[in-house]
């Protein structure tokens, strides 16, 4: 077995660090820069040595000689990288370690696999990990998801590691969606954290949150025992409670009135706003994900966004 994994983000990087752990591996970038030199990645996670066995890589030739490619960029870029390099990627086992919607088709990461290299073996890695975190070989566990039962079997044992717990399902929309919608949610939760509405809120808001996850799944044929899984409930529960997330932090500076670095990585943005869309279009009740993207484009404050949450008709929970 091998792994290379393609894109050296923070999260790429620290994939290929815990990998490299248990078996040679290698990390494609399309510019190595100083990292080959330094064995660090210090723009994306400084301080964290790469061990030994990790490669790293500018010739994509090279890396795609391993059994699995873990794909490592931004959702809205997955589409672009699959197409340059179709060639190269024929026939393998691509695992998607993005969370998002595209923006311009309304699909997840899978699918957006599916429709670029057909012959592939399309599979996504998502749940509670942050990079730091699993880069330092602390413990979590995590989904892996492919609708090919067999596949999926092998790459939860390969991918596992001594600190990485995989658990496999066949339900790749549930998985994708899990970890795409939380990151709406975290933006909603730091937001009202960041603009003073306390913790309670918070929690009301994910829990709300968690109802519009669910009611999307269930409108796209996911099973409900995903989402309460480690890629729903799991990454929910610590990206709307951690300011190790980029999604909260950007909620928090929305809630706050604060500038927010434009060149950080916020899957959350560009998914509210394809979900926002998607919900219109099927006619789901989704006032989170509606709030989130009217915050995100200057539509809305806090304070209205909360207003038209709390005056809404009053429901059965
Ligand atoms: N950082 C984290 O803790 C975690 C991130 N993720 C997910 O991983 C994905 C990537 O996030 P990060 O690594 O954190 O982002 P990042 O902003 O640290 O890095 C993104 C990387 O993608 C590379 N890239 C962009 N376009 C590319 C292209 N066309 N070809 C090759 N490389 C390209 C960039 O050069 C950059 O190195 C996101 O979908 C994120 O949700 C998932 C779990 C944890
Ligand atoms: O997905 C993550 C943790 O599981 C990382 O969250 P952010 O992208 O918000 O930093």
């Amino acid at each position: 077995m091998s792994v290379s994994v393609l894109g050296a983000g923070a999260f790429g990087t620290a994939l290929a660090i815990s990998l490299a752990r248990k078996a040679p591996a290698t990390l494609w970038a399309r510019q190595v820069g100083e990292m080959a030199k330094t064995r660090e990645n210090s723009k994306r996670l400084p301080g964290c040595p790469f061990p030994d066995a990790l490669t790293v890589t500018e010739d994509l030739t090279a890396a795609v000689q391993a059994d699995i490619l873990l794909l490592a960029v931004p959702m809205q870029k997955l589409r672009d990288v699959l197409e340059t390099h179709a060639d190269l990627l024929k026939g393998k086992h691509l695992v998607a370690c993005c969370k998002g919607i595209e923006l311009n088709s309304g699909v997840g990461p899978v699918m957006v696999i599916s429709q670029t290299i057909p012959d592939a073996t399309a599979a996504i890695l998502t749940g509670p990990s942050f990079a730091a975190d699993i880069a330092r070989g602390l413990p979590t566990a995590l989904t892996l998801a492919c609708a090919d039962a067999e596949a999926g079997a092998y790459l939860q044992e390969e991918l596992t590691t001594e600190n990485l717990r995989l658990y496999r399902t066949t339900d790749t929309i549930g998985a994708e969606l899990g970890g795409a919608l939380k990151n709406v949610i975290a933006i909603a939760s730091g937001a009202a954290i960041g603009a003073g509405l306390g913790e309670s809120a918070r929690a009301a808001l994910m829990t709300r949150g968690y109802a519009e996850m669910q009611r999307l799944a269930a409108h796209l044929n996911a099973e409900p025992t995903t989402l309460a899984g480690l890629s729903g409930f799991g990454d929910l529960t610590l990206t709307c409670t951690s300011e190790q997330s980029r999604n909260y932090r950007l909620g928090q500076s929305l809630g706050a009135g604060r500038a927010f670095d434009a060149d950080t990585t916020v899957e959350g943005a560009a998914t509210a706003r394809a979900v926002d869309a998607l919900a219109r279009d099927a006619g789901l009740d989704m006032p989170i994900t509606r709030a989130v993207a009217g915050l995100l484009d200057q539509e809305l404050d806090v304070a209205t966004a909360m207003k038209s949450l709390l005056t809404r008709p009053l429901k059965e929970e």
